[in-house]
């Protein structure tokens, strides 16, 4: 293997550490973040994802609200528990765990959420403010991605970037932060019907897969030395999470990469407790430190 390892999940607990002293000093100012997590059903992997927020809100000292509904739940019903939310004073942060069952209505229910308290920033006003170029609340795994970047000096001005994904949690926000004056990378935003993704792909000094497609990109569509990002969370047969890069061959040939698991994943779970600490520095009008 030649690739250095994007350390994620260091990097993550370095920034838990920064996030819970600076937890601690609002508290102390009399303001306890809180995040609350909606979770619809019964879906496995739903829990365990909520399951960590949870254990990773203890850890920084914020308050955690689980709000557990039933699968049969109507979209009035998840909508007044949205509306509770928005109505807490203790709840800086609202997320609705998706998927949603497939009676309910996602968007729906995003744009439900008040913009101030959207810290999954999947509501329209944090989406739009992005477009603008003057973001709110980044989603939380775009935003990881670019910590990680930033974090091991990884120059982004000028620099080629290849995403490989356009949904609306990782890949269209991820082109807007990456292309953003300021950051000033070329983006180049790749799907499924693109044309010769490989051409593409080789052509990248930063390729980042968010398709969720096992494997997917392999040594021969990667340029040597590129930087390889991982977002894929594949579940495989016997359990184990696979990412959309197939690590082992790329790794002779990348300069960076990010495992699966233990990159990205932690940052996304680091970078929404971020953005709850600023939205209840917002909501309490307490200056940042
Ligand atoms: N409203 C909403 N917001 C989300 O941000 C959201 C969501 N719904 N639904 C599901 C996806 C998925 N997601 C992950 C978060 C952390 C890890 C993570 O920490 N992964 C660890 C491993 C975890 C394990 O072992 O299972 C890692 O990659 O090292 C993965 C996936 C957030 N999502």
């Amino acid at each position: 293997m030649s690739a250095q390892i994007i350390d994620g999940k260091a990097v993550a607990a370095a920034q838990r550490d920064r996030i819970a002293a600076e937890v601690a000093d609002l508290t102390a100012a009399g303001v306890q973040p809180g995040l609350a997590a909606v979770l619809v059903g019964d879906d496995p992997a739903s829990h365990v994802y909520v399951g960590m927020k949870e254990k990773d809100c203890a850890a920084v000292g914020m308050r955690s609200l689980g709000a557990r509904l039933p699968s049969d739940v109507t979209q009035e019903t998840l909508h007044a528990e949205i509306d509770r939310l928005n109505e807490d004073p203790q709840v800086h942060g609202i997320i609705v765990q998706m998927p949603l069952p497939d009676h309910l209505d996602e968007v729906a229910a995003q744009d439900r959420i008040a913009p101030e308290k959207d810290v999954d920033g999947l509501h329209p006003h944090s989406q739009g403010q992005l477009m603008r170029g003057v973001p709110t609340y980044v989603p939380a795994t775009p935003l990881g991605c670019q910590v990680l970047l930033e974090h091991y000096d990884i120059p982004l001005s000028g620099a080629n970037v290849v995403i490989v994904g356009r949904s609306t949690l990782v890949g269209r926000p991820l082109a807007m932060l990456l292309s953003r004056k300021g950051v000033d990378a070329t983006v180049t935003c790749c799907h499924s019907r693109t044309k010769d993704l490989a051409a593409h792909t080789r052509g990248a000094d930063i390729v980042i897969m968010a398709v969720g497609v096992a494997r997917m990109l392999t040594a021969d569509m990667v340029r040597e030395g590129a930087v390889v990002i991982d977002v894929g969370i594949t579940r495989g047969e016997d359990g184990k999470l696979v990412g959309d890069v197939d690590f082992d061959g790329v790794a002779e040939v990348a300069g960076w990469i990010t495992p699966v698991p233990g990159g990205v994943g932690p940052m996304t779970r680091a970078m929404l407790l971020e953005n709850t600490l600023r939205a209840a520095r917002t909501q309490s009008g307490q200056p940042s430190s």
